[in-house]
């Protein structure tokens, strides 16, 4: 029987991911295998992949990839996941641990016992342009007018390690997020391409989001989105620093603390085991 990629399937509230393990397969990922791999037609269907446990910078980590193949910095659902995956087959057995990343570590704690609910400490968002990064002079990106698809938008910038564009409005849906996204992600000033929240005060507390990620498009759930979202809504001071995201997979809640730092609760859940042939990738 011919040699099989096995991989584990899990979800942040329905943001799902492809684990693939490299002690586990012996396979050379690159972006187009991936795109394969998360093809919900042809493939296994995934918003994205993570490639680990491996070494970065000399510490315990993991690749994250969009179901384009692009690589991504940080995937807040995704380190909720990995978490739960080092968890399952006992990489780790401490509460709290560190998962490297290409946007540095982040600090990760399990806050139940089947491993489905973590907090996650996500650093600090940057509105600085260079850092996001977003062409022209060197500013804070808040509040300012640019113009998507021949429409003017009032957007807020940031950074939590990849790159967000957060858009208020007074009505959000599926519908303006997949007509806007492609057009934010892909806009002239944003060389690295461009994540986008659109976004709904309720309330002090709450937010109301819909999403077109870099790199994957429409999905039901973004954790660094709802970082970014969360962050901005506070700076601009429509919320308190206690937030719950929602948006159409769930609600990830976001508490940001007095030095700025920004802290992610949210669940995950396991899908499957899943095994495509080797020649898949032939
Ligand atoms: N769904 C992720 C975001 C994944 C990375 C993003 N598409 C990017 O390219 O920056 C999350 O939960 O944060």
């Amino acid at each position: 029987m011919e040699n099989s990629i096995t991989m584990i399937k899990y979800q942040g509230l329905g943001n799902d991911y492809l684990v693939l393990d490299p002690n586990k397969n012996r396979v050379q990922l690159q972006g187009k295998k991936i795109a394969l791999l998360c093809q919900r037609g042809f493939g296994l269907g995934a918003d994205g992949v993570l490639y680990g446990p491996v070494e970065i910078n000399g510490k315990m980590g993991v690749h994250i990839y969009n179901s384009d193949g692009s690589e991504a910095a940080i995937s807040g659902n995704g380190v909720r996941i990995f978490a739960k995956y080092l968890i399952d087959h006992e990489y780790v057995k401490e509460q709290k641990f560190s998962i490297e990343t290409l946007s540095g570590p982040v600090e990760v704690e399990c806050l139940n016992s089947r491993a489905t609910e973590f907090r996650v400490n996500m650093g600090k968002a940057s509105f600085i342009s260079r850092e996001i990064p977003v062409t022209g002079e060197v500013r804070e990106v808040i509040n300012e007018t640019f113009t998507f698809n021949k429409k003017d938008y009032k957007a807020t910038c940031l950074t939590v390690g990849n790159p967000h564009c957060i858009i208020f409005m007074d009505e959000v849906s599926p519908e303006i997020a997949k007509d806007l996204g492609p057009y934010v992600e892909n806009a002239d000033e944003f060389p690295e391409r461009m994540n986008l929240q659109i976004c709904r005060r309720i309330d002090s507390g709450n937010l109301d989001i819909e999403i077109w990620e870099r790199g994957s498009g429409y999905t039901k759930a973004s954790g660094t989105g709802s970082c970014a979202a969360a962050v901005a809504a506070y700076r601009l001071g429509l919320t308190e620093s206690r937030i719950n995201v929602n948006q159409p997979g769930g609600i990830i809640q976001i508490d940001i603390k007095d030095d700025d730092t920004i802290y992610m609760t949210g669940s995950v859940g396991y899908v499957a085991d899943m095994s495509v042939a080797e020649s898949f990738f032939s």
